[in-house]
C-alpha cells in the first residue's frame, strides 16, 4: 500500500467530498478537501500532488481550477469527476492537462487504482526531471571549475559560441580542459539532444585516421569485411569533438577540410557522397601558427577551424583557481572512489599553488587521488606530497609569500592553519587570529554550510 502522496479532494456536495476523502484517507493517502475553486487554489503551495476536482464548481469550475493551479504547479496530477459520462468534457479535461477523469457514481475500486498510477506516474516524471537536470549539470558549465579571469574569460566566450553552430577552436596544453570545454558547447547549444561524438587523431594510427572519420565500406582494404560508419556519421544531428586536430596528416587536411566546408563525405573505397549535419569543434596542444608558418599544417583549413577560439591557459597561469580546484577534487574524489574524506593542509596548498604543474588540471587531480588513496589522516599534509611536488614547488619570494588567490580563500587557509596550530582548540586559534571566538564559529558554520569543510569534521567545530 502507498502511504506517499498528498491528494486535494474539491467537490461542493458535503456527502460526496467526504466519502471520497475517507476511501483515500482508508488507503493511507494524505488528504486536504475544499468544497470550492478559491479555497483549492489556496492549497496550491502545499506540496499536493494530486487534485481531484469536479467537473461542476459553481461559479468557477472544474475545467477552470485545473487551468489556474496548472499556471502555478504544473507538475501536480489532475483527476477530474464528471457527472455525465461525457467524452467530451473528459477530451476536454485531458487535453487541459489532467490526467484522468472518473464518472460518477464514484466506483471506490477504480477511484483507488487511478489515483495510484497518477500518483505513480508523477514520481516517475520527478525521477526523469532529476535525472535530466543532473545530466545537464554534469556535462554543462557546472563540470568546469574556475574563478580566475582568464576562465570567466573562458565561460563567456562558451556561452557566446555554443548557440551558433560556427566551427570552435580550443587551444590549451593538455590536461587544461578541452574535451570539457567541448562538451560544455555541445550541452548549451541546440544541438544537445544529437549525440556528441569524441575522436582522438593522435590516439588512431595514420593509416586508419580516414575511416575513423569517414567510414568505409566492405572491402575497401583488406580486413574491411563489413561497411563501418565513420565518426562523421555517428555524429550526425550533434557535435564531432576532434581533439589533436594538429596531427593529422597534411594529405587528410585537404580531405577534412572539403568535408568541413560541404558537410559532404565519401567513405574509404565508396563512391558515393554521403551529406552530414554535424558542428566540429576541434581541439590541439600543438601551436597551430607555427605549423602554418612551417608549412605542416594547412593554411586555409587553419582559417577554417579557427572561426571561434577558445583559448585554455595553463593552471600555472591561474593559480587563484587551485584552491577552489583543490575543493572540488577532494569532494569528487571521495565521492567517486569511495575513499575517506580529506582536507589538505596549507603547506600543501601553499606547494600546489607554486608548482608549475606540466600535466595541468589533470596532474592536480591525479595528484590528489594518489595522495587520497595513500594518506593515513585526514588531513593530507607535506609528509604526502609526492617528491616531483614538494621539491618542484616554487616559492617565489619564501615563506612569506602570499599566493595569489580571492581574498576569501585566504581567509579560510589562516583560519584553518591556526586551528590546526592551536590542536583544534578555537579560544586559542581565535586569540592567534585575533578575532572573537563568535566570529570563527560563525565563519566555520558557513564554511560548513558551503561544503567548504567536511561536515565530519566535529572535532573542529565541538566546543573548544
Ligand atoms: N576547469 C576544470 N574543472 C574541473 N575539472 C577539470 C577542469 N579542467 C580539467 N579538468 C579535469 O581534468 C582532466 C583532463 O581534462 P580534459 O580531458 O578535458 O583535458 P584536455 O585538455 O582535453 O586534455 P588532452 O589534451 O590531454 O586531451 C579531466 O578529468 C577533467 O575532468
Amino acid at each position: 500500500m502507498s502511504t506517499a502522496g498528498r491528494i486535494l479532494v474539491v467537490e461542493d456536495s458535503d456527502t460526496e467530498r467526504r466519502a471520497i476523502t475517507q476511501i483515500l484517507k482508508s488507503e493511507g493517502f494524505s488528504v486536504f478537501a475544499a468544497e470550492d475553486a478559491e479555497k483549492a487554489l489556496s492549497y496550491a503551495d502545499e506540496g499536493i500532488d494530486l487534485v481531484i476536482s469536479d467537473v461542476r464548481l459553481g461559479e468557477v469550475s472544474g475545467m477552470d481550477l485545473l487551468t489556474l493551479w496548472k499556471r502555478r504547479q504544473p507538475a501536480t496530477q489532475m483527476i477530474l469527476l464528471t457527472g455525465y459520462s461525457s467524452v467530451n468534457a473528459a477530451v476536454d479535461a485531458m487535453k487541459a492537462g489532467a490526467y484522468d477523469y472518473l464518472t460518477k457514481p464514484i466506483n471506490p475500486d477504480e477511484l483507488v487504482l487511478i489515483v495510484r498510477r497518477a500518483i505513480e506516474t508523477l514520481h516517475k516524471e520527478n525521477e526523469i526531471d532529476d535525472l535530466r537536470r543532473r545530466l545537464d549539470q554534469r556535462f554543462g558549465l557546472e563540470r568546469i571549475i574556475g574563478q580566475s579571469r582568464p576562465m570567466k574569460e573562458v565561460f563567456a566566450r562558451i556561452q557566446r559560441a555554443a548557440p551558433v553552430d560556427s566551427t570552435v577552436l580550443i587551444l590549451g596544453e593538455s590536461g587544461t580542459g578541452k574535451e570539457l570545454v567541448a562538451q560544455a558547447l555541445h550541452h548549451n547549444s541546440h544541438r544537445k539532444k544529437g549525440p556528441f561524438v569524441a575522436v582522438n587523431i593522435a590516439a588512431v594510427p595514420s593509416t586508419l585516421v580516414e575511416s575513423e572519420l569517414f567510414g568505409h565500406v566492405r572491402g575497401a582494404f583488406t580486413g574491411a569485411t563489413d561497411r563501418r560508419m565513420g565518426r562523421f556519421e555517428q555524429a550526425d544531428g550533434g557535435t564531432l569533438f576532434i581533439d589533436e586536430v594538429g596531427d593529422f596528416e597534411l594529405s587528410l587536411q585537404a580531405k577534412l577540410l572539403r568535408v568541413l566546408e560541404t558537410l559532404t563525405l565519401t567513405p574509404v573505397g565508396g563512391h558515393e557522397d554521403l551529406k552530414v549535419n554535424v558542428r566540429v569543434v576541434a581541439a590541439t596542444s600543438r601551436d597551430l601558427d607555427d605549423m602554418v608558418r612551417k608549412g605542416t599544417f594547412r593554411e586555409d583549413l587553419y582559417y577554417r577551424l579557427h572561426v571561434v577560439s577558445v583559448l585554455l591557459p595553463p593552471l600555472r597561469q591561474r593559480t587563484d583557481d587551485i584552491p577552489i580546484l583543490v575543493e572540488h577534487f577532494l569532494k569528487e574524489i571521495a565521492e567517486t572512489k569511495h575513499t575517506a574524506k580529506h582536507r589538505v593542509s596549507p603547506e600543501v596548498m601553499r606547494a600546489f599553488v607554486n608548482f608549475p604543474w606540466p600535466g595541468n588540471v589533470r596532474e592536480l587531480r591525479n595528484a590528489l587521488e594518489s595522495m587520497m588513496v595513500l594518506a593515513d589522516g585526514e588531513v593530507l599534509t607535506e609528509a604526502d606530497l609526492p617528491d616531483k611536488i614538494l621539491n618542484g614547488s616554487v616559492s617565489k619570494s619564501g615563506q612569506v609569500d602570499i599566493p595569489d588567490m580571492p581574498l576569501e580563500v585566504l581567509e579560510r587557509l589562516a583560519i584553518m592553519q591556526s586551528l590546526e596550530k592551536s590542536g583544534n582548540n578555537r579560544t586559542h586559534a581565535a586569540q592567534r587570529l585575533q578575532i572573537s571566538v563568535r566570529t570563527l564559529q560563525r565563519k566555520l558554520k558557513e564554511y560548513e554550510a558551503q561544503n567548504l569543510i567536511p561536515a565530519s569534521n566535529d572535532d573542529i567545530l565541538a566546543e573548544a
